[in-house]
């Protein structure tokens, strides 16, 4: 009899998908169910050995609450597994979300919905975030690792739309294009070539030059622009772009500045009115990042003054949950002051979407999900320690994986072997980051009846934030 008609199958939600699961459901967060199987196996053709899913819990309890859209890419991928998966297109208000959230064992998000400790305090039953998008400033990624909540975002695969929006933006601004197609769909003929510019030989200066700064700075010099940046840390400048030592010193050299940093204190409000007053007179500025990064009255000032030419916005400090009419003076008190300048592009924070970029992060996101809460593995984690293990293979039957993570202070290993010392630990890795170490440990020799125990003394620990054993 092969290993897979050894177990319990029960069909998942796609008919054409088998999965191995225990005879008993449980949370994700037990640490421990009623002996049922001690492989939950998915026979699975691979090269090599074949692997052991590891999965103690029955996949059609796993909760998960996806927000903000997230795409079909990311919700195939964790219905596939069996989870029950409850998916909405907008972000929700504080108090509804705290309700949904106490259910679940997952969440997904992109940048609207606020994971502050508030919210996290509610969520007994999470054990990871899935950021779908790149920036996880929505987070509070410290209080979640406190608490052992995982959390994983998509570092690039927005970055080149990001870029390539904000090359549209250049032209647009240059040739106030914005402008004249918004008068023209008034009915008005209004063909002008003052002040309306070629890019070629113009200065863009880009202020962080990470992912999207670096990969916009390739594609404004294929256009004849020359490219500097300014960026905190000292980084390889591509093509003949020039890195210069100060934020001043880029202000008075660029003719559009574009902002690429996160959301940090530091670089809140790091564009306001003395900083206007340092760009060139007639330059342009372009915010893709977060809406906090630019002081917007400074520069509805800046540019009713005329020292701006034109401006480009993609991110506002307060954004709606949903699509709507809600870009008024109650969503930010300057909303209509800003909407009545002249050459000035927004945007409804859309760097991101477009097709490509959605579907690769709904992928990568949806695996990195499913990976850590069906093995473990923190690879890609913000706000964990990075550790990895082999999936165990179906020959190692006997076999257990136990995740421990604790606080990082002295003397927590001694006491996880003494604990894991009667069996056979084959592979045994930890890791920390500040505060917070993630301990992934494979044994074998253990019995289904021995778990509660090892899960029990593991608990009691005064170091413990979360365990959880998979077999
Ligand atoms: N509009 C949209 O839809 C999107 C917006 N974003 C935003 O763009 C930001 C940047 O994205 P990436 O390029 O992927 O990030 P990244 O982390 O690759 O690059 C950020 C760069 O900013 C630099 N930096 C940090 N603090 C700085 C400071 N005070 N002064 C100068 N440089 C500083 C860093 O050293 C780094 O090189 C994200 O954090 C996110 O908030 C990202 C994707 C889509
Ligand atoms: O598309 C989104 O929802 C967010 C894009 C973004 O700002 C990010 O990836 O950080």
């Amino acid at each position: 009899m092969s290993e897979a008609q050894e177990i319990p199958i029960r069909l998942a939600s796609k008919p054409s998908q088998q999965l191995g699961v225990s005879s008993v459901s449980t949370s994700p967060t037990a640490t421990f169910h009623s002996p049922g199987s001690f492989g939950g196996a998915l026979t699975r053709t691979t090269t090599g050995p074949a692997q052991r899913e590891l999965k103690p819990f029955d996949t059609t309890d796993i909760k998960i609450l996806l927000l903000e859209n997230v795409n079909q890419s990311g919700r195939d991928i964790l219905l596939d597994q069996g989870y029950q998966v409850e998916s909405l297109k907008t972000s929700l208000p504080e108090d509804q979300l705290i309700e949904k959230i106490r259910d679940v064992h997952v969440i997904g998000i992109r940048s609207k919905t606020k994971l502050n400790q508030r919210v996290l305090r509610e969520a007994k039953n999470l054990i990871v975030v899935g950021c779908f998008c790149i920036g996880t400033n929505q987070v509070d990624l410290d209080y979640a690792a406190r608490h052992g909540i995982a959390v994983f975002n998509s570092p690039f695969a927005n970055s080149r739309s990001v870029a390539e929006l904000v090359i549209a933006e250049i032209i647009t601004l240059a040739r106030q294009l914005g402008d004249r197609s918004m008068e023209l769909h008034n009915g008005t003929w209004n063909k002008v070539s003052a002040r309306c510019w070629e890019i070629r030989g113009k200065t863009l200066g880009i202020i962080g030059y990470g992912h999207i700064g670096s990969q916009l700075s390739v594609l404004a010099e294929a256009m004849g622009m020359s490219v500097i940046y300014y960026d905190v840390v000292n980084l390889m400048a591509l093509g003949t772009a020039k890195q210069v030592a100060t934020l001043p010193e880029l202000l008075g050299e660029a003719d559009f500045v574009t902002c690429h940093v996160p959301e940090l204190p530091e670089t809140k409000n790091m564009i306001g009115a003395a900083q206007f007053e340092q760009m060139k007179d007639g330059s342009y500025l372009i915010n893709a990042s977060r809406g906090s990064v630019i002081d917007i009255p400074a520069l509805i000032n800046a540019s009713r003054n005329g020292k701006i030419a034109g401006a480009a916005l993609d991110v506002y400090p307060s954004e709606p949950g949903g699509n709507g009419d809600y870009f008024t003076n109650s969503l930010n008190p300057w909303a209509e002051d800003l909407r009545s300048l002249k050459n000035i592009i927004l945007t409804p924070h859309i760097g991101g979407s477009t097709e490509e970029a959605q579907r690769a992060i709904g992928v990568e996101v949806g695996e990195a999900l499913v990976r850590y809460v069906n093995s473990g593995v923190t690879l890609g984690a913000v706000n964990m320690p990075e550790v990895n293990l082999r999936s165990l293979t179906l020959d190692e039957r006997d076999h257990a994986r136990v995740i421990y993570i604790h606080r990082n202070v002295p003397g927590v290993l001694r006491k996880v072997n003494e604990i894991l010392g009667d069996h056979n630990v084959d592979k045994q890795i930890t890791d920390n980051k500040g505060d917070v170490a993630y301990l992934m440990a494979d044994i074998s020799n253990v019995q289904t009846s021995e778990i509660k125990e090892i899960s029990d003394s593991l608990e009691a620990l005064s170091s413990r934030i979360l365990t959880r054993i998979l077999y």
